[in-house]
């Protein structure tokens, strides 16, 4: 393994329809780390995934994943190298199993089951079960066993809280601490749970309105939820809030 960043975007702009949403957007995550990308709805979180996936055509600015510039790459190129998008809408099929799951291919590439079942034992039990027939917890651990199984240099994770209740949530932020540790990769979690999200990550990023607002190690942004409540306001967050 060799040293220095999985990821970093430097300058990035990126919209719809030569619209920029999200402007001159820059930030690292190093081996081995979690970054939380966090704001309101709207601020451009899944236009930021988008766009490091390659799914959306840069306006300017740079990616560079593993050190290597990516920006006129292809989503199956990146895929390719190990750059893995869990997308909000988790890539589940709901008329194959769970075993099936890991017979499809993904852009080409071979998926390991076994690392997903190391992960979530219970997958391996509801091996035979039709997908439409899990819990949206079982379903998320399917989306997330999947996208592990492909053993991403760089993860990229949007929303796997979205329609689960925190306590499960709770319980599966830590498989991605796990995973950073044991296998160096980078983690890019965008997630509506502000404080759980912390609890995990390294860093802290706050977009609103398509700009950052606050960039910060994550211990530190835990403990100032003030500086955090100002940025989601849209509030002037540079030196010290100003709270009422
Ligand atoms: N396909 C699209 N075409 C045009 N505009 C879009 C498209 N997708 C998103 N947008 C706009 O881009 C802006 C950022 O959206 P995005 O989905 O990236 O925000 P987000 O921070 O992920 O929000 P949420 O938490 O609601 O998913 C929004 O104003 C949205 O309406």
């Amino acid at each position: 393994m060799t040293d220095g960043n999985v990821l970093e975007v430097q300058n990035l702009s990126v919209g719809y329809t030569g619209v920029p949403v999200v402007r001159n957007l820059g930030l690292r995550i190093g081996r081995g780390e979690i970054a939380a990308l966090l704001g309101p709805n709207g601020a451009g979180k899944t236009t930021t995934l988008r766009a490091i996936s390659r799914l959306l055509p840069v306006q300017s600015g740079h990616i560079l994943f593993d050190g290597e510039p990516v920006t006129n790459q292809t989503p199956q190129q990146v895929a390719r190298s190990g750059l893995i998008h869990m997308s909000d809408r988790r890539g589940i099929f709901p008329n194959l199993t769970v075993e099936e799951h890991f017979r499809l291919r993904h852009r080409g590439q071979k998926i390991n089951r076994d690392i997903a079942f190391d992960h979530f034992p219970v997958l391996r039990k509801l091996a035979k079960r039709r997908a439409a027939l899990l819990s949206g917890g079982e379903q998320q651990m399917l989306g997330l066993g999947r996208a592990l199984a492909r053993e991403p240099k760089l993860l990229l994770v949007d929303e796997l809280s979205l329609g689960l209740a925190p306590v499960i949530v709770k319980d599966l932020l830590p498989v991605l601490r796990r995973v950073v540790a044991e296998t160096g990769a980078g983690v890019l979690l965008v997630e509506q749970h502000v404080q759980m999200a912390l609890e995990i990550a390294d860093h802290g990023h706050v977009l609103v309105h398509g700009d950052l607002a606050v960039s910060g190690d994550a211990r530190s942004l835990r403990q100032d939820r003030k500086l955090i409540m100002s940025s989601y306001l849209g509030e002037r967050v540079s030196g010290e809030p100003e709270v009422a």
